[in-house]
């Protein structure tokens, strides 16, 4: 069953995304947009979760489920699942170079998965319209064929840097500002706004 909304589906005159021409080679490991992510970071208690490029504007991750992911007995929570596919997506940022943010977020659940599983996440951009980043991702048991047992629609909105300056707390905030790997990426993804 499909329950994708209209919100998620790119109107006509929307264009093929593109690949930054200095997006980092398939395969290649990217950073953690902040080390305090509890998707990217590496925080015990987070998902530890770490993306490569991909072909074209798309990107692939792995997320093992430890038992502190659970929800019922043995089983991974799906609200975690649901933030290891918006990190995965999130990872599309690094293909074009571009600072974006979850507006809308739609996943299927269509199996559980077993604490142990290490899920094989795959996300790709299918279309952009103004600051509207249309993308899907797929999250596969156990090998990057496995059984498919989550995937998600998105629609993610393009901010400026002034987004997370203005909203985020002052603390983290200048942790940010003073932190050498985050500041770069902020400027480089800026240069394209
Ligand atoms: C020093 C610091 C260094 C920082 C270094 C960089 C850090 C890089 C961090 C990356 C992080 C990634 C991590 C994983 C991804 C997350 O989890 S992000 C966290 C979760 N998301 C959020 O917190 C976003 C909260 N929401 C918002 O802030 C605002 O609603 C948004 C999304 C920015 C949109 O607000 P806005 O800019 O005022 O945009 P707005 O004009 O309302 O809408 C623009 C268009 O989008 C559409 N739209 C907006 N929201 C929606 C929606 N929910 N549904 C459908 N359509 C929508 C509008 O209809 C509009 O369409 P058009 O009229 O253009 O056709």
């Amino acid at each position: 069953m499909s329950g994708t909304t209209t919100a998620l589906k790119p109107p006509e005159d929307a264009r093929a995304p593109v690949r930054h021409p200095d997006a980092p080679a398939p395969g290649e490991l990217l950073d953690a947009h902040n080390h305090q992510c509890f998707g990217c970071g590496d925080q015990e208690s987070g998902l530890l979760l770490r993306a490569r490029a991909g072909e074209g504007v798309a990107v692939t991750a792995e997320f093992e489920v430890r038992p502190v992911h659970q929800g019922a007995p043995g089983l991974a929570h799906g609200g975690l699942l649901s933030a290891a596919l918006d990190e995965t997506l999130g990872a599309l940022n690094w293909m074009q170079r571009v600072i974006a943010v979850t507006g809308r977020l739609e996943t299927d659940f269509a199996r559980p998965v077993p604490v142990g599983t290490v899920l094989h996440l795959q996300a790709r951009v299918t279309a952009v319209h103004g600051r509207k980043i249309y993308c899907t991702a797929t999250g596969r048991i156990d090998a990057h064929d496995g059984p498919v047992a989550v995937r998600a629609d998105a629609l993610f909105i393009e901010v400026r840097v002034d987004h997370f300056i203005q909203n985020g707390r002052a603390e983290e905030i200048n942790a940010a500002i003073a932190d050498p790997d985050q500041a770069k990426l902020a400027r480089v993804c800026e240069v394209n706004q």
